[in-house]
């Protein structure tokens, strides 16, 4: 098994024809994708008559390295009678993972090409907007990608012909299925707040952010913040897919007040006692945890949405 390097050939037709030997005919050509974000991976156990397929069996496809991601794609139906044939990503890759940004997109182009028109691509993030709470789901408007803008980005390289030069980003977020992604909570009966809409920030981490880092993104415009999805988005956008992104908040970034250590230690020597705010850290076991049990909701409302897809047909 290769991955893909910056700038190599990509081996599709490899790919391709591994899965069309594997894969009963109805369940070969998918309509609907979807990306299993941090601990969300259950969000395929919506599918039925599943075929599993390891990344490892699969050229071009790197291994998933990071807990709460493994690395098989599932193939499934969704829906009544015939059913809508449906691939999820049980893992994705992460560029902080040591891949390529080639390896990273990879999939994204394989799904495409398999026949693949609407992608619902998840992830858990970060609330910066202090009015998320955690287990909100976010239907993502628009993104803010200071690697893209500062030359780590995957459409990077030679013009290749069919392809744009220069990908327009103003209408990545599908409108039409941010939409039904609307209708779909309210046909579940969800709570008004279980469901906001926002900005994602992409980050490369894998360090989480200071303090400072997370007002900046926040002054900057963004509501949630995460490690991924951004690159899959412009592939997806890039290969004509339609692009659907549900962040799940697992954790609210921690943006205290400053506490003057100065102050503190003036009023130790004065005598004084001074009140300190307890210091929380992140961890990757708090964003699972968080993942894994909110991840029911995020699982029916991915289910409702493509069966709305599918009958806007
Ligand atoms: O975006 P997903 O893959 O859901 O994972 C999120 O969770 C991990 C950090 O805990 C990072 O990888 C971040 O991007
Ligand atoms: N960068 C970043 N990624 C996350 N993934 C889940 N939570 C977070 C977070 O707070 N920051």
């Amino acid at each position: 098994m290769s991955t893909v390097a910056q700038g190599q050939t990509a081996p599709f037709a490899g790919t391709l024809d591994v899965l069309s030997r594997i894969l009963p005919a109805n369940l070969l050509k998918p309509r609907v994708a979807i990306v299993c974000g941090s601990g969300l991976s259950t969000l395929a156990s919506s599918l039925r008559d599943v075929v599993e397929v390891p990344y490892s069996s699969l050229e071009g496809f790197g291994k998933s390295t990071v807990e709460g991601h493994r690395s098989a794609l599932a193939f499934g139906l969704i829906g009544e009678g015939k059913g809508i044939p449906v691939v999820a990503m049980l893992g994705r890759f992460h560029p902080y993972e040591g891949h390529s940004l080639s390896t990273v997109v990879y999939p994204i182009r394989v799904l495409a090409r398999l026949g693949v028109r609407d992608i619902i691509i998840t992830n858990a993030a970060g609330a910066l907007n202090p009015n998320l709470d955690v287990g909100t789901i976010v239907s993502i408007q628009d993104h803010l990608a200071l690697p893209n803008l500062t030359g780590f980005n995957p459409l990077l390289g030679p013009a290749r012909p069919n392809y744009p030069r220069f990908l327009p980003l103003s209408t990545a977020y599908s409108r039409p299925l941010r939409r039904l992604v609307f209708l779909a909570a309210h046909a579940l009966g969800l709570p008004r707040d279980a469901l906001a809409e926002g900005t994602y920030a992409w980050v490369s981490g894998p360090t989480y952010e200071t303090p400072a880092e997370g007002r900046y993104m926040r002054a900057a415009g963004a509501d949630v913040i995460g490690m991924s999805t951004v690159p899959e988005v412009l592939a997806a956008r890039e290969e004509g897919v339609n692009v659907c992104v549900l962040s799940l908040v697992t954790n609210k970034v921690v943006i205290p007040e400053y506490e003057s250590v100065r102050e503190a230690v003036e009023a130790e020597l004065a005598g004084r006692t001074v009140e300190q705010a307890p210091e929380a850290e992140l961890s990757h076991e708090e964003v699972l945890s968080v993942g894994q049990q909110k991840a029911g909701v995020m699982k029916a409302l991915v289910a409702k949405l493509i069966e709305l897809i599918a009958a806007e047909q």
